[in-house]
């Protein structure tokens, strides 16, 4: 198993699929995270939504929060002091989070404050252009792992309402006092498993993502003996990561790895503090889609974090949002609990 976070060459992804399907079915079982370079998204388009959301951000306040989170979409604004599901404290971040906009209806009908009002198409032809990506992946993963091709696709229904989102992220500067305050170290976000089927996420020049490297096996944390990796920063590339319910599905064999992002300054050095801007597109099944581990995949030795099994995905996403249903109690070294309570994200 190699030491870092793979990186799979899409390249070839055509010509070659069933080489691209192995690397990436590879990189899931040992990782969970891999990045693509060579993908199809436009770097300038990416550059695109950089450029936006830093525009977004930098808006006063009132003007970002005109329109506010909004649990049961599970999009919207939240601002810096919105508390973390833990309700104990919030992550230093701020982010907006908008819903998968399946037709141009939808489109039209998003209410979205100043900014992102007027870039509604810039959005929607990035939303698709991920969208296209996942089903390749999708359908390269499953063929790759034995499957029907269409097993996971035809369960996310690019023309369905469900719980995708497109998260714009900021994580302001902080300063040295404020990351490392009396009582314990702070995460910018704090560690979790992603809730969904694959996470996308952009990175641009500055860092701070963690990953729990894959030979840490139990399902729960203990935070003093563990290592953490820094996934480091490919502007060109995309990081990709399983969510929970790929793991649900696969009962294990493609793993939803621990994740969290601390204060830049471990990493870019005492500058005081850098803004951190990231995006990701986080992919959600259709909300009718049952958790339950498909006929044939590997069970021995799988323990499920959360108790989602044989519920819908959207059932199983409102407890999520609730903060329910942790199943493997969380092992965590007495003088680090009162600093930070792992959250899920
Ligand atoms: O900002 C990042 O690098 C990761 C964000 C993340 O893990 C999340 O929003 O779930
Ligand atoms: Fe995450």
């Amino acid at each position: 198993m190699p030491d870092n976070i793979p990186i799979v060459d899409f390249a070839q992804a055509s010509k070659l699929p069933e080489i691209v399907g192995k690397d990436l079915l590879q990189a899931c079982a040992d990782w969970g995270f891999f990045y693509i370079k060579n993908h199809p998204i436009p770097q300038a388009d990416v550059e695109g939504i950089f450029e936006l959301e830093k525009r977004f951000f930098a808006q006063p306040l009132e003007v970002k929060n005109t329109v506010p989170y909004f649990p049961p979409k599970n999009a919207g604004y939240k601002p810096r002091t919105f508390a973390g599901i833990d309700n104990t404290k919030s992550d230093p971040r701020e982010a907006f989070s908008i819903n998968k906009w399946p037709t141009a209806a939808h489109t039209h009908a998003s209410v979205l404050p100043p900014v992102l009002h007027e870039a509604r198409p810039q959005i929607e032809a990035f939303q698709k252009k991920v969208q296209a990506l996942n089903r390749r992946l999708l359908e390269l993963i499953a063929h790759a792992l034995g499957l029907p091709r269409d097993q996971f696709t035809a369960c996310h229904s690019p023309d369905q309402e469900n719980f995708d989102n497109f998260d714009l992220m900021h994580y302001p500067p902080i300063s040295k006092t404020e990351e490392t305050p009396a009582d314990g170290t702070v995460y910018r976000i704090s560690p979790h498993t992603d809730w969904g089927s694959l996470t996308y996420l952009f990175q641009q020049d500055v860092g701070g993502l963690e990953v729990r490297p894959p030979k840490y096996t139990s399902p729960s944390l203990s935070l003093g003996a563990e290592e953490w990796i820094p996934a480091p920063v490919h502007n060109t590339m995309i990081l990709v990561n399983i969510g929970d319910m790929l793991e649900f599905w696969t009962a294990g064999a493609l793993k939803s790895t621990w994740h969290r992002v601390v204060p830049n300054t471990r990493l870019h050095g005492d500058t005081g503090g850098i803004d951190r801007y990231a995006f990701a597109y986080f992919v959600h099944p259709n909300r009718d889609t049952v958790l339950r581990p498909i006929e044939g995949m590997k069970r021995e030795g799988w323990v499920p974090r959360y108790r989602g099994i044989g519920r819908t995905a959207a059932e199983h996403i409102a407890a999520r949002i609730r903060g329910e249903d942790r199943i493997v109690s969380m092992q965590i070294d007495a003088d680090r609990t009162a600093r930070t309570v792992p959250m899920e994200a």
